[in-house]
């Protein structure tokens, strides 16, 4: 009935994997963490480390993209458990959106309850600089305009309805809390909240597709993180996502500007220090505050 690229993974596929990760560390993590391009060194804020590279993992993709080591490390926060995704997984690599979103429901069968996703994204709201934090409150999710949604196949009722709301995506008592951690670390100047926009990749807009992508109430634009939300929340599991803005879209056809990769990288490595500590001090109010 449904072409064999939509089947996805079983549920006991999910399991198999996830029961293969407990057998190997004593780690039980309730927050689940994803690091975008070049923002790794999330994981590395992480003690009492368990690391496993993907190559190893039953069932996982492999990373491909420089600025995604391909690592999952089991650690703790300030005492909280956690997991890290030392890089993800992307569309433009090749892999079915079953594929790269597969993390997710492994994170669910872990007992992960929270998930953090951060990304790497171009600034196409004007009043965004170079370097600005943006915190999502919301996505458009272009892949998926064409029937390219990551729950398209059959539905396993274990994981969630066949039909999940998505107007509550992006946990607002989170966007809450990320807001004030990050006006009392001073992060006030660079801190924004705005939609972000997920697009197939590899590559960068063009001019007109950028005005556009605008005009539509993007404020960010990038390639990834939108299908890990749907399948995430799909499962039960409270997202919070930001995006780091590494670079401005073009919108003007005098700029001499030309996106690219390096300049995504260069900034992560400026912003990561800042970034770390917005979201290790979040995840420690989260206990404080009883945030799942
Ligand atoms: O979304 P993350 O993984 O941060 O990466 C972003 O950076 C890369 C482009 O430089 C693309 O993969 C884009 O999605
Ligand atoms: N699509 C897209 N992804 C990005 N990732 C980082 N910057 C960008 C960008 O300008 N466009």
């Amino acid at each position: 009935m449904y072409p064999e690229a939509n089947k996805g993974y079983t549920y006991e596929d999910c399991k198999t994997t996830a029961d293969w990760l407990l057998a190997q560390t004593y780690i039980r993590p309730t927050v689940g963490i994803v690091c975008g391009s070049g923002l790794g060194g999330l994981a590395d804020m992480l003690k009492d480390q368990v690391a496993f590279n993907y190559k190893d993992i039953p069932n996982f993709p492999q990373s491909t993209v420089h600025g995604h080591a391909g690592r999952l490390v089991f650690g703790t926060l300030k005492g909280r458990p956690c997991v890290c995704m030392q890089g993800r997984f992307h569309l433009y690599e090749g892999y079915p959106i079953q594929k790269i979103t597969l993390p997710m429901r492994i994170f669910k069968l872990l007992g992960v309850e929270t998930v953090i996703l951060t990304n790497a994204a171009g600034g196409l709201n004007q009043d965004f600089k170079v370097g600005d934090v943006m915190i999502i409150k919301d996505h458009l999710n272009i892949p998926g305009f064409t029937g390219n949604n990551p729950l398209t196949g059959p539905n396993d009722d274990r994981f969630g309805v066949r039909f999940p709301c998505m107007s509550d995506a992006y946990d607002r008592e989170l966007q809450q809390l990320a807001m004030d951690v990050g006006q009392e670390l001073g992060y006030g100047d660079f801190l924004r909240e705005g939609v972000y926009c997920v697009l197939g990749g590899p590559s960068f807009e063009t001019i007109a597709e950028s005005r556009m992508l605008h005009k539509l109430g993007a404020d960010a634009v990038g390639m990834s993180t939108g299908p890990e939300v749907i399948v995430a929340r799909h499962c039960g599991m409270r997202v919070f996502a930001l995006s780091l803005i590494t670079n401005q879209a073009v919108m003007d056809y005098d700029s001499e500007e030309k996106a690219n990769h390096e300049e995504v990288l260069q900034t992560g490595k400026e912003r990561a220090a800042q970034l770390e500590r917005l979201v290790t001090t979040m995840v420690t109010r989260m206990e404080h505050n009883n945030y799942a």
